[in-house]
């Protein structure tokens, strides 16, 4: 028997609170077989005071709502009648739900991964998330990589999202005259100039983008290459020339960024004076709409205005598609006002590279922690972004030192792990990939088993009436399903937001999406332990388990047995049981 709670909202109900469950050693909810293979829940004290709590607000039946079955949404999902891509699929049947990768994974796309294969093989390998990153090559360029992805999603019935990254007005070099890279020496002496230089380009030169750049700079200022990478000390200017003498030697890159440092403080009045959003950057966005790409990244934040502002901008002309805006957090300005800046975006990336170079190296570690921790107190998705698996981009195996930070933010249980230079132009994409993929199964399994004597923390619940109906079903279907050692959760969501919440809780088990649009599904492909699927609803409940089952125990994903549970943001219930 299947055992279900259900909460009616009437105009002015009493703000209720679950009870606070003790910890899952006790075993709060004794589970009995019954000859049928479903199994009931026993309803404890504690549970049943919490059903009493809310019996005002349950149907008479305390059962499924008469909604009509057989009235099908309009949207139609193909002959198999529910979509999930092929690598999800074969996880799932090989290793079963326990198993499955629940920290999501983006790759940034460059030269070394464009190809239609390449893309694929990302796609097979983990990719949930392509970024293209618009301070590197041509519309042109993105929109081949965007109709590729889109192919991939269509014909292989990936959901892999497109998350696309605005340059931003920072100080940043021009190219290298077609070079791929430009490689400096100690104590060299190179020329950074808001010259235009011609092909070839004059040996040991740089353009800069920012025409200020000669009058800013003082003798003595330090100058920080790509977050620190490379960096120089000003010796001399001569008209638009800055001469710099390089005092930690590396690898020059195309459009690099420039920090400058001075007295050991970090020289920001010129960035302040900078929009964050750039007039380039305003028609990349009208580009990110017309390709209607998921994720639109804002690069150096400085204020919660400015997301507020893109946010409006996305509504109006957007036309009802959704945009969710990312946050960059790299710049001190983002660190003041973390908070703000979180709440008025639909998430936010620690961006580790820029960050490293505006604030000291060894302050980015307790910066990403905060960051992970506030993102997930307000429910919103978070990307650890930069150098995790950076000695890839040369070598075929990760340092030690890579796989215990990859390790850190995947037990601080950030959303996503973000790939950039290694998929971007190192020399083997898809191995970091499988280096990130088999190190993020690994800790979380163990951080699972490392975790698994202690209570669950869940999060508050917001003080909007409204908001907390769902916060509290959620929270307690989380809760049940840690302490039932349920095999999976799932939602029924329109809009995801209930997928969302269930996510915040991090549970135990993977947590099974369900939801009518592939832009959702594509969107839900960001956030820690989703694995969405697009399906037709009904307006029942029970229609639509019995109807995911079915198509689940068809392709072998679920079996008969399997304890589910089950939440709707449409009916506002929970549903404990076993699949029949
Ligand atoms: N679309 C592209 N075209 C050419 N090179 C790219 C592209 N995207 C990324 N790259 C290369 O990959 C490197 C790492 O990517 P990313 O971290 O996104 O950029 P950056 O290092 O400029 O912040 C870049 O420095 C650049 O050399
Ligand atoms: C992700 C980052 O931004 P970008 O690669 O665009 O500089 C970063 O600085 O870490
Ligand atoms: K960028
Ligand atoms: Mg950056």
């Amino acid at each position: 028997m299947s055992q279900s709670l259900q909460f009616i909202t009437p105009s002015r109900a009493p703000y209720f609170t679950l009870p606070k469950f003790p910890r899952r050693s006790c075993t709060l909810f004794p589970v009995i077989n019954l000859p049928n293979t479903k199994r009931s829940i026993t309803i404890t004290p504690s549970l049943s005071s919490f059903l009493h709590a809310t019996s005002s607000r349950s149907l008479p039946s305390g059962n499924s709502q008469t909604g009509a079955a057989g009235v099908v949404s309009a949207l139609s999902v193909g002959a198999t009648g529910i979509e999930v891509d092929a690598v999800t699929e074969a996880e799932l049947k090989e290793n079963g739900f326990r198993s499955t990768r629940r920290t999501k994974l983006i790759c940034t796309i460059g030269p070394a991964t464009c190809g239609f294969e390449q893309l694929e093989a990302l796609a097979v390998g983990g990719m949930n998330v392509a970024r293209i990153n618009m301070c590197h090559g041509s519309r042109e360029w993105h929109q081949t990589v965007i109709e590729r992805v889109r192919r991939l999603n269509d014909e292989k019935g990936f959901a892999v999202a497109i998350m696309m990254d605005t340059e931003g007005s920072e100080i940043h070099m021009g190219d290298l005259g077609g070079a791929a890279s430009a490689k400096t020496e100690d104590g060299e002496i190179w020329t950074f100039s808001v010259r235009a230089f011609g092909t070839p380009r004059p040996e040991r030169t740089i353009n800069v983008n920012y025409d200020g750049f000669a009058e800013d700079v003082k003798v003595g200022d330090e100058l920080l290459v790509d977050g620190g990478m490379v960096r120089f000390e000003v010796t001399e200017k001569i008209g638009p020339d800055v001469k710099c003498r390089c005092t930690d030697p590396g690898l020059l890159l195309p459009q690099a960024n420039l920090t400058l440092w001075r007295n050991g403080s970090l020289v920001s009045e010129r960035n302040a004076m900078l929009p964050t959003i750039s007039s380039k950057d305003w028609l990349d966005i009208d580009f990110g709409i017309a390709e209607g790409v998921d994720f639109i990244a804002i690069s150096f934040v400085k204020s919660a205005e400015v997301i507020n502002h893109l946010k409006s901008y996305i509504a109006a002309r957007a036309c009802g598609s959704e945009i969710a805006v990312i946050a960059k957090m790299e710049s001190v300005d983002s660190l003041k006002n973390l908070e703000e800046i979180i709440q008025a975006s639909d998430g936010a990336m620690v961006a580790r590279g820029d960050l490293g170079a505006q604030i000291p190296l060894e302050q980015v570690p307790s910066a990403q922690q905060n960051i992970v921790q506030l993102c997930r107190q307000l429910n919103k998705p978070v990307i650890v972004a930069s150098q995790l698996l950076e000695s890839m981009i040369e070598y075929p195996t990760p340092t030690r030192a890579e796989v215990a930070d990859v390790s850190e933010a995947v037990r601080q249980q950030a959303d996503a792990l973000m790939l950039s230079g290694e998929s971007a132009m190192g020399q083997y994409p898809e191995k970091a990939l499988a280096v990130l993929r088999s190190v993020t199964v690994r800790i979380e399994k163990w951080w699972r088993e490392e975790k698994c004597h202690e209570a669950m923390e869940l999060p508050d619940v917001g003080t909007l009436f409204a908001d907390s109906i769902s916060e509290e079903i959620c929270n307690s279907a989380a809760k049940i399903a840690n302490n039932l050692e349920a095999d999976a959760l799932f939602v029924y969501t329109k809009t995801g937001h209930m997928a969302s919440l269930l996510s915040q809780c991090r549970p135990d088990c993977p947590i099974f999406a369900f939801t009518t649009t592939t832009s959702v599904r594509r969107r839900l492909n960001l956030q820690w332990g989703l694995i969405p699927f697009r399906l037709s609803f009904y307006d029942d409940m029970d229609a639509n388990l019995n109807k995911t089952f079915s198509l689940l125990k068809a392709r072998g994903m679920i079996k008969s047995g399997d304890l589910v549970i089950a939440v709707s943001d449409m009916l506002q219930s929970i549903k404990v049981m076993n699949v029949p």
